[in-house]
């Protein structure tokens, strides 16, 4: 089968501000296993567009598009940033440098909450580096997380997972994706709290239709026969907020997209953009930190 991948990136501030030091970074994603040979075979393709939008808002996309053969995966992207939330987030990341002082951040959250999409504009913005816990167990282990439940069941992976985040806790300046059961277990709070914990909080609405847009192949705990996929992940996606919601509260930072939303005056989640709440979250953390610092604003 043929497949293609899209990654749509937004750059924009570099192109008109001088005052932006730091040159925004992308990166085209392929599926775990496929052959670096394969990747060096595809063809690419390259379209810059400006778009100019009312209020005087300018967006410049940069979509990658690349083909290769025997593959399944399908990535695609459009995560678009205006000028002012470009210039935003750089302000916001030079301003909680210092008080970070390199310190990772490791972002919790459900299935589909955005932490692998909000933390690589977060780990962009701040310079840091980006890893996903998944995606070093399947290092690990040589094999997908669908894969390792199949063959070796759910405690294995657990026990992988938080030898994942032991490895990664050692580090300093990443942004961590960390799986959406990673809560669960207290010994992997022992890791996080070596940086500062972010939950992303997405109504179960919102993360069901994510969800079934991108199917869930990927993701053992819900992947059922194709019949019906809305409701039998709102299902299972429900029983288990129900069980970990305690467990998400004990991040240091709340990011709420209900909270977004309103401050953007509207009741509608998918209105918020992974910048939006990357934005947010890096004022969350701002607020936790200068706390944490005994700062106080007069
Ligand atoms: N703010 C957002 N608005 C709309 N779609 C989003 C948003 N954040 C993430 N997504 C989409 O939701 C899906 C799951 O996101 P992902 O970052 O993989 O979540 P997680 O890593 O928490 O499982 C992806 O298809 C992604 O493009
Ligand atoms: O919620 C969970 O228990 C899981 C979430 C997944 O990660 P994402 O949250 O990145 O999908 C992955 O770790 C595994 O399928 C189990």
């Amino acid at each position: 089968m043929e497949t293609t991948v899209m990654q749509q990136l937004q750059f924009s501030p570099w192109i008109h501000s001088k005052s932006v030091s730091a040159k925004p970074k992308g990166s085209l994603h392929f599926p775990r296993r496929l052959a670096e040979q394969d990747i060096l075979q595809a063809p690419f393709s390259f379209d810059l567009r400006v778009s100019r939008h009312s209020n005087h808002r300018r967006t410049v996309a940069l979509k990658i598009s690349c083909s290769y053969k025997n593959s399944s995966v399908l990535e695609s992207g459009n995560h678009c940033a205006s000028v002012d939330e470009s210039l935003a987030i750089q302000r916001k990341s030079r301003e909680i440098e210092s008080y970070l002082n390199g310190r990772s951040i490791y972002l919790v959250g459900m299935m589909g909450s955005g932490k692998t999409t909000v933390g690589k504009v977060l780990s962009n913005a701040l310079g840091y580096s980006f890893s996903d816990s998944d995606s070093l167990v399947e290092e690990d282990t040589g094999i997908s997380v669908a894969e390792i439940f199949k063959v070796y069941g759910e405690d294995f992976f657990r026990e992988r997972e938080t030898e994942a985040l032991r490895k990664l806790s050692l580090m300093r300046q990443f942004v961590i994706s960390t799986g959406g059961g990673a809560v669960t277990r207290s010994i992997n709070w022992k890791y996080m709290h070596k940086g500062i914990s972010v939950w992303l909080d997405v109504p179960l609405e919102a993360l069901v239709k994510r969800i079934s847009a991108v199917g869930t192949n990927s993701r053992p705990l819900l992947h059922h026969d194709s019949t019906d996929a809305y409701s039998k992940t709102l299902v299972r996606l429900s029983t288990l907020l129900e069980e970990r919601g305690e467990a998400y509260a004990n991040a240091e930072v709340t990011v709420s997209c209900e909270k977004i939303a309103a401050k953007l005056g509207t009741k509608d989640v998918s209105n918020v953009t992974p910048m939006a709440i990357a934005i947010e979250a890096l004022e969350q953390i701002e607020i936790f930190l200068k706390r944490e610092d005994g700062y106080c604003a007069i």
